[in-house]
């Protein structure tokens, strides 16, 4: 059975001390959960924070997103090395904001994801249709194209530490959720097309869904048998609420 993952995404939220505060209080809430991978990925200023108050705890950390080269002239980026020198384990990539804020290609996000496999920091790779794409019933064209492009070049064996992150453009920050079973649908969906390409692998990725997960909905979600875990924003601002997704999450795969 793969292990689920339930990763925080706090995109441009919380100072420092917030962060800390936020996460010695998660630490608590949350201690003896051995059967979810639980993760924070807080803003670059935040990064270290999270690890150094997350340390004696099993919540990992990962950034929001990275630059490809390992350093030089690129001002305003982080590189994949920077994460591994300072034992961040993740990174996301390709999140919808930064495709459609920032202009983000797939030709960008599969250099970004070859770069942190290349230092071993694990990617999440987010991949998700626009309403209009879903009205036009391209879904499977959309986030198949997004998926095989992230993962052009990429070995059998380095595919398995890659996290997809099924995220619905439309569900996003809006309090709609694709339904439980429409998301496993899609999710499906995503995991056969891989098959194609890595037999070996597909059954040991886990893929995440994303939109509006909260308390209230997780257990629906989380019962779908190829949802691997969720990907969440508002809900982890909230030690209470983002534990609660954990918790609800534990119970479920017990
Ligand atoms: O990365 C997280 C997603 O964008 C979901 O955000 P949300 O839970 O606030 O809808």
């Amino acid at each position: 059975m793969r292990k689920p993952f339930i990763c925080g995404n706090w995109k441009m939220n919380k100072n420092v001390e917030e962060a800390e505060s936020m996460i010695t209080s998660l630490k608590d809430k949350v201690e003896g959960v051995d059967n979810v991978e639980m993760g924070i990925c807080p803003t670059a200023l935040c990064l270290t924070t999270v690890k150094d108050a997350a340390a004696g705890s099993d919540i990992v950390t990962g950034a929001e997103n990275i630059y490809w080269k390992d350093s030089g002239a690129y001002t305003g980026e982080i590189s994949a090395k920077m994460l591994a020198d300072s034992e961040i384990e993740y990174t996301i990539v390709g999140h919808s904001e930064r495709r459609e804020i920032f202009g983000e290609s797939d030709y960008e996000v599969n250099k970004k994801v070859i770069s942190a496999l290349s230092h071993g920091v694990k990617p999440i790779v987010c991949v998700g249709e626009t309403l209009e794409e879903r009205k036009a019933d391209q879904i499977e064209a959309k986030v198949n194209f997004q998926v095989d492009s992230a993962l052009a070049g990429v070995s059998e064996k380095e595919v398995e530490d890659i996290v997809i992150a099924y995220e619905p453009i439309w569900a996003i920050g809006t309090g709609e959720t694709a339904s439980a079973e429409e998301a496993n649908r899609v999710i499906g969906i995503i995991r056969d097309n891989i098959r194609k390409e890595y037999p070996n692998a597909a059954d040991k990725i886990r893929i995440q869904y994303g939109g509006s997960v909260k308390p209230h909905n997780v257990e629906e979600i989380m019962a779908q048998e190829e949802i691997d875990g969720a990907l969440v924003g508002g809900a982890s601002l909230e030690a209470d609420s983002f534990s609660e997704i954990i918790l609800k999450t534990a119970e479920i795969y017990k």
